[in-house]
């Protein structure tokens, strides 16, 4: 494993106690086939966590285990000093990890603001409570306030996701797990969700790991890299240690393709 342009004296807050973490995790589908393979990683308060690389190497994966939907053989997932590690995602979802998937997750036939209200179900909140936070969502995302008595799988993908994401603010997370945002969206909704992904960590101080494979958009607003290969880290580093030099980074990238 490398670490990219270690030499940087600039910052030092990769050294900082991490929100999440993970330890030489090891998860799989079957008993006999591990996808990730010691695989380490963490996410900060108020940064994002870029995991990229080729296709099939385990990143879906690794935000599977973290959120509980798959146990691993062995290794840990720590949220601060706290062992999470085999955690059922109703527990991980109760201890502030959020998780959004790469396909939506919304109810389609049900209205924007039922879905929104599904976010809290398990909560059962005061009537007052749960007005409070729908205003806050429609707030923050305007055009859902607008379509909120619309079922929710007649809004555009774009649209789509930000009301998986305000929905996810409803029980307000610390850490969100974040599967290829952009995937199937158009290049001006994409700038639009990668915006919010960056407001969900630099103004909401949340911790983001994000997957993605749109590398230059998705570097563009990272604040750490890791470069994933056959299921363990291959190289990573600060952003801000490549400076503008987002072609060394990609020339990484495929370099951990075989391309
Ligand atoms: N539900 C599943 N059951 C069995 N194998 C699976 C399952 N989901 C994924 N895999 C396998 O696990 C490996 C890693 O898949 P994963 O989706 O984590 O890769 P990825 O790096 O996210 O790829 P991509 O960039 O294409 O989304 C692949 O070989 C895939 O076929």
């Amino acid at each position: 494993m490398a670490e990219v342009a270690s030499t940087s004296q600039s910052h030092d807050w990769p050294r900082s106690a991490p929100l999440l973490s993970c330890e030489n995790l090891v998860a799989g589908y079957t008993r006999d086939i591990d996808i990730l393979r010691d695989l380490s990683a963490k996410a900060w308060a108020g940064r994002i966590s870029c995991v990229v690389g080729p296709n099939g190497t385990g990143k879906s994966t690794l935000l599977k285990a973290l959120f509980g939907f798959l146990k691993p053989s062995s290794g840990r997932v720590r949220l601060g000093d706290k062992d999470i590690t085999g955690q059922p995602p109703f527990r991980m979802l109760a201890a502030g990890l959020a998780y959004l998937p790469q396909r939506p997750s919304l109810f389609p036939h049900l209205t924007v603001e039922t879905n929104l209200k599904l976010g809290l179900w398990h909560a059962r909140p005061k009537k007052a409570v749960l007005a409070e936070k729908l205003e806050r969502a429609y707030a923050r995302f305007p055009i859902i306030r607008e379509k909120r008595a619309q079922p929710a799988g007649q809004l555009s993908g774009g649209q789509q996701r930000q009301v998986e994401i305000a929905r996810s603010l409803m029980t307000d997370p610390s850490i969100y797990l974040i599967d290829e945002p952009t995937a199937g969206v158009d290049p001006q909704t994409s700038e639009l969700i990668y915006e919010i992904v960056r407001d969900l960590a630099r103004d909401l101080g949340k911790a983001v790991l994000l997957v993605d494979q749109d590398i230059r958009a998705a570097l563009a607003i990272t604040d750490y890299v890791y470069v994933v290969k056959n299921g363990a880290v291959f190289s990573e580093g600060a952003r801000e240690d490549f400076g503008s030099d987002t072609d060394a980074l990609v020339a990484r990238w495929l370099y951990a393709s075989g391309e």
